[in-house]
């Protein structure tokens, strides 16, 4: 293992923490028994700075990224903490949650469209926070057109008074962007906002997020199943493989260096559009949950590269290069 260089997360001039997931445990009941669904997630975003949360369907991404506002299925069954501000958000009240998510941890969902009621204007659906916390009606319908325009919607005035079916689902996703910076959060939680769109809108949206990123200095989990996107945006990535974090490093040091087979595979069988690039190679088998897993590493009986040892013992999450990985093999130096 290589000791010699501190993680990122330890030098002295990195921006505080906003976001601290700490041995995230999470069952959910069924039945008689509880199933589990994460187990000892632990994740970091700090002040300014854009990280993924990488993985294929059912890995566990969108209850990760959900306790971040205390929006997990009823009778969740959690240990370990998850801190926004260094507040553990599963000990908070119901008043102290409602605070949280009006004013310091916002959400951006796939679908604009269940975020939004057909039935109210645009601009009632952008102003009722500000309204709510005492901004003056006129005040509050400015400070809309101005998120607005910060979106890229060209006629902010007009856009206020329609509804949401008379916008498409790109744009529609700008306003729900606009509507949760609106309070200014320090931490932005993108679950897939750009899985339902078509390839250029999908394309506009990141490049507004990654502008509001470096104009407003807010922190962004973003989570998606798409790696080649997470490092179209992101500084660092965390991937996950049934309910576990198998991998954390920069963007740049996990394309060029995955030590986790589970990550090469996932880069392996995103398709590229370079002149040359190899053809996509899927992951083969299907993944598994954290309940459903075997005993050892979860990804083993996908991985080529795994031994004996791999099926009986679960990998520790451990470092090697300037990030972690929870591979017993990631010492050798094996070709991804
Ligand atoms: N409300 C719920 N009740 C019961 N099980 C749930 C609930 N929500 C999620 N799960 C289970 O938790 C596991 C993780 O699901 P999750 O939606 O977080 O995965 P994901 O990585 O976000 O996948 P996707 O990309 O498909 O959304 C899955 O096995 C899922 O079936």
């Amino acid at each position: 293992m290589n000791h010699s260089t501190p993680p990122p997360s330890a030098r002295p001039s990195a921006p505080p923490p906003v976001l601290e997931i700490d041995g995230l445990e999470l069952r959910l009941p069924a039945g008689r028994a509880a199933r589990p669904i994460l187990d000892g997630v632990s994740l970091t975003v700090r002040a300014g700075e854009t990280v993924g949360l990488v993985g294929e369907s059912g890995s566990g991404k969108s209850v990760a990224c959900r306790s971040v506002l205390g929006l997990l299925p009823k009778g969740s069954l959690t240990a370990g903490q998850v801190r926004v501000n260094g507040a553990d958000v599963l000990t908070m009240d119901r008043a102290r949650l409602a605070a949280l998510r009006a004013r310091e941890v916002a959400m951006v969902f796939q679908d604009p469209r269940a975020s939004v009621n057909p039935l109210r204007r645009v601009g009632d659906f952008l102003t009722e926070g500000l309204r709510a916390s005492g901004t003056p009606a006129a005040e509050a319908t400015a400070r809309a057109g101005e998120l607005l325009a910060a979106v890229g919607i060209r006629d902010p005035r007009g856009a206020l008074r329609r509804h949401p079916h008379q916008f498409s689902g790109g744009m529609l996703q700008r306003v729900v962007i606009a509507a949760a910076l609106a309070a200014e959060p320090a931490l932005l939680v993108a679950d897939e906002p750009t899985t339902a769109l078509d390839v250029t809108t999908q394309a506009e949206v990141i490049s507004i997020l990654a502008r509001l990123r470096a104009e407003r200095g807010t922190g962004m989990l973003f989570v998606t199943h798409d790696l080649e996107l997470a490092s179209a945006i992101c500084d660092r990535v965390y991937v996950m493989y049934a309910g576990r974090i198998v991998e954390t490093r920069s963007t740049g040091e996990l394309f060029d260096r995955p030590r986790h087979p589970y990550t090469a595979g996932l880069l392996a069988c995103t398709p590229r559009i370079e002149a040359g690039a190899p053809a996509p190679r899927p992951i083969p088998g299907r993944p598994v949950s954290l309940a459903e897993a075997p005993p050892g590493c979860a990804f083993a009986a996908r991985c080529a590269h795994a031994v004996a040892r791999c099926t009986e013992e679960t990998p520790a999450l451990a470092r090697h290069g300037e990030g972690l990985a929870a591979c017993h093999r990631a010492d050798e130096g094996i070709q991804l």
